[in-house]
């Protein structure tokens, strides 16, 4: 079993999440509001590592009139343990995951950083060979009691969720600008898939504007 993942990211009209450099502010204010508001309905938010270490996000509801009850349990998908160790996301403002791969377990629970993370509150989920198995992460929070995950990207890990069969519906801000770069982070990074018939079919389900943003929403069909 798994939690129903709603995937929710601001692009540009050209697809990118982020510069080259990282800088990613997308979107309009209007926009940030109905994330918080996301955020605030669903158990769990999920986030790759590089967006931890990029961002240095807090993952709660904050952009709204909020309760601390009200901030989800905060997820990071972090393969080999790279979690700095004053990063927001383990302040003591949500319950928070760190989900890392068995390759680096032994590393990891060998270093101080695990200790002094472990002291604060923060749980470590420890499963698959390099990178963390996504299937039994998400088996491991359904049964924690997550229903609804809303994961926050970044481009790596929103391929591997959707690679996996493991997104049911896509959110986005499109935003009204244009920055290119080849090298610039899109929305679906990864290997990606090599030809149009192995990609993941959606079904537009709503559409509406936010401000100066247009806001999308899709259903995955696996
Ligand atoms: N505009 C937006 O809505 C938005 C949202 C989130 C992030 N971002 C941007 O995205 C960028 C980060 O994206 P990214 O693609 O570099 O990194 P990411 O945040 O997707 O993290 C990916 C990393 O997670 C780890 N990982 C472990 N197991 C994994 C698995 N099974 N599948 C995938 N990754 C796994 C790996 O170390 C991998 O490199 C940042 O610049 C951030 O600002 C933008
Ligand atoms: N919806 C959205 N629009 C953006 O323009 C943008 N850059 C993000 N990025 C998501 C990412 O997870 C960010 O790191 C957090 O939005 C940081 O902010 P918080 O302290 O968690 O509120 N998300």
């Amino acid at each position: 079993m798994k939690p129903y993942v709603i995937l929710n990211a601001a692009m540009t009209l050209d697809g990118k999440i982020a510069t080259e450099t990282g800088s990613s502010n997308i979107s309009g204010k209007e926009d940030l509001i109905r994330v918080h508001e996301l955020r605030k309905e669903v158990d769990a938010i999920m986030v790759g590592i590089n967006t931890v270490i990029a961002d240095d996000p807090r993952l709660t509801v904050h952009k709204i009139e909020s309760k601390k009850e009200d901030n989800p349990i905060r997820v990071v998908v972090d393969g080999k343990g790279r979690i700095p160790i004053e990063s927001r996301i383990t302040n003591d403002d949500a319950p928070t995951i760190i989900a890392v791969s068995d390759d680096y377990k032994s590393d990891l629970t060998a270093s101080d950083k695990y200790h002094v993370l472990k002291n604060n509150g923060v749980d470590f989920f420890f499963a698959g060979e390099n990178q963390v198995d996504l299937v039994k992460l998400m088996n491991y929070l359904y049964e924690k009691g997550v229903r609804t995950l809303m994961l926050e990207g970044g481009s790596t890990l929103n391929f591997s969720m959707i690679k996996d069969g493991l997104i049911d519906e896509i959110r986005i801000c499109v935003a009204p600008m244009v920055v290119g770069g080849v090298n610039a982070i899109s929305l679906f990074g990864g290997d990606g898939f090599m030809t149009m018939d192995e990609s993941v079919k959606l079904e537009l389900v709503d559409s509406f504007s936010c401000g100066k943003d247009l806001v999308l929403k899709y259903k995955v069909k696996y």
